[in-house]
């Protein structure tokens, strides 16, 4: 069944690449919304590429910064998608495997956390002293 692109209840393919983007942002600007921990990392970047234009850090340099902050966002809408597809399934009830599935999707957004740190550090601290 078509579905008119404005209709809010729309479940079946987009038609047009303009109707997907607008998709596509809504669910960036939802995961902004409703995430802290999304906020801290966009705050975090920001200050990082203000760091690298006042350190005035070489292409190579930035090209890792870039990858870091993109990085980091990706885990942290990938962990979202994790989060909400569990609480689909299990709704409020507790179950161990929940519990696997956001503890892990978690530990992901951590692992990519400590790789921007790591970046970060390797690039800005000798530049700073
Ligand atoms: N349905 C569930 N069953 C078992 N354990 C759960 C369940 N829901 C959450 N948990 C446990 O509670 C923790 C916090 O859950 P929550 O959904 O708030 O994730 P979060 O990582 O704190 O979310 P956010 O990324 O929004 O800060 C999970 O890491 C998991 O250990």
């Amino acid at each position: 069944m078509r579905m008119d692109s404005k209709d809010k209840r729309q479940t079946t393919k987009n038609n047009r690449l303009i109707q997907a983007m607008r998709h596509a942002s809504a669910g960036v600007w939802s995961v902004l919304r409703h995430e802290r921990n999304m906020r801290i990392h966009l705050v975090l970047g920001i200050i990082a590429i203000f760091l690298g234009i006042w350190l005035k850090i070489r292409i190579q340099e930035w090209l890792w910064i870039i990858l870091a902050i993109f990085f980091v966002m990706i885990s942290e809408f990938a962990n979202t998608v994790a989060e909400a597809l569990t609480d689909l399934i299990v709704k409020n009830n507790y179950d161990p495997i929940a519990k696997r599935i956001k503890d892990v999707s978690a530990g992901s957004v951590l692992m990519s956390a400590i790789f921007a740190v790591i970046i970060g550090a390797l690039i800005f601290i000798p530049k700073i002293f």
